[in-house]
């Protein structure tokens, strides 16, 4: 089956494509290397480097190449940068999912999955989360998100396209042969930060907010390690060709605090990792946690990296061989 992964030169486009490639799918990555990396896409994947805000880009790429499927995980992915520059969410966002969109339905594409995001969820009535929960964003990142779920729910009515949105929770960790692993510029993200002050490329960590209504008062997220993200997105993939649309929230069901991260990667790293308290970061949720039950009773799905301490080794992994991540 030949797919298309949008934003496949990033930290989890990268590692779907590295299992995709490795399951037989021919693939071709389309990326603007904005955030991505070159070095970052498997050998075996084509990749097409075009921006998705560019019709002409899309125009061509669909000339060359008959997808079945579509896995599109390009956006702009920061909840605090997108409270502070909303027009740049909304705008990129949203152009960058209606123009693949208009391509993929005119080229007869049948399956497509989202990368969405348990920021749809301010305030949750109940926790760990499932997919009955109101969706309420609670950033204009989470926002774009949504917008995204309901512009597919339209593309199935009116273009038979099956879609599935997955809900990640906090994606993390690395893949365990060490070659492809988290590399943003600049890093905003909790555990490679933790990591890059492990390693003495930065003094302390920021806590930002230690006065939520939280056991510790930090913020509580439920990290989920990218190859098990992985893994869902092959599973959904394989059941949108006989199956209909569908949305899954996925996370490992765990919570964990700023604070009790800290703490795990001190015990991996065995670094001392100081941290310094500061004022909470607009559009952060107090407790993000994943109740993932239903696409492990539809799909399938079981997540092989359920402990923290593993998952974080992973990415330590990562960050010592790749000080600099992927510019050597
Ligand atoms: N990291 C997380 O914890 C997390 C959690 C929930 C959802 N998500 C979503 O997962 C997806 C991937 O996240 P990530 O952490 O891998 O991000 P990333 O920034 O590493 O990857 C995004 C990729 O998209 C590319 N891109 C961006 N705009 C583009 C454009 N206009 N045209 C072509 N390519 C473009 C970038 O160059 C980059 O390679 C995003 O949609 C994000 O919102 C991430
Ligand atoms: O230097 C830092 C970085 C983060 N945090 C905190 O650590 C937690 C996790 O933050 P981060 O790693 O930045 O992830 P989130 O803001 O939770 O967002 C991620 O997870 C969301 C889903 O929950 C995705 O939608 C987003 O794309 C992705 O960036 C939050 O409470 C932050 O306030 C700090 O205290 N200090």
């Amino acid at each position: 089956m030949k797919v298309l992964v949008t934003g496949g030169a990033g930290y989890i486009g990268s590692h779907v494509v590295e299992m995709l490639v490795e399951k037989g799918y021919e693939v071709v990555v389309f990326d603007n290397l904005s955030a991505g990396h070159r070095s970052a896409v498997h050998k075996d994947a084509t990749l097409v480097v075009g921006d998705l805000l560019n019709k002409g880009d899309l125009e061509k790429l669909f000339a060359a190449h008959q997808f079945e499927g579509i896995l599109h995980f390009a956006s702009h992915i920061l909840v605090g940068e997108s409270m502070e520059k909303p027009f740049k969410y909304f705008n990129d966002n949203m152009a960058a999912i209606w123009n693949v969109l208009e391509f993929a339905t005119a080229n007869g594409v049948k399956r497509f999955i989202l990368s969405s995001t348990a920021a749809l969820f301010d305030d949750p009535e109940r926790i760990p989360i499932s997919e009955d929960e109101p969706l309420k964003p609670g950033s204009v990142y989470g926002e774009t998100k949504y917008m995204a779920e309901r512009t597919l729910m339209w593309m199935d009515r009116i273009y038979g396209l099956r879609y599935c949105a997955l809900r990640y929770f906090n994606a993390c960790g690395a893949h365990p042969n060490g070659h492809i692993g988290e590399d943003h510029h600049p890093e905003s993200h909790l555990i490679p930060i933790t990591l890059q002050v492990a390693l003495g490329q930065r003094d302390s960590l920021a806590i930002y907010g230690s006065d939520y209504d939280t056991p510790d008062g930090t913020c509580v997220r439920d990290y989920v390690h990218v190859l098990d993200l992985a893994e869902a997105h092959i599973l959904a993939l394989e059941a949108l060709g006989n199956g209909p649309s569908r949305v899954y929230n996925l996370g490992s069901g765990t919570g964990y605090s700023v604070k009790e991260v800290v703490e795990v990667a001190r015990q991996v790293t065995g670094h001392a990792i100081p941290t310094v308290e500061t004022e909470r970061r607009p559009g952060d949720l107090p407790r993000l946690i994943a109740d993932s039950t239903r696409i492990k009773r539809e799909l399938g799905w079981a997540p092989e990296f359920d402990n923290l301490h593993v998952i974080i080794e992973t990415a330590w992994n990562w960050h010592q061989k790749h000080p600099n991540g992927f510019e050597e």
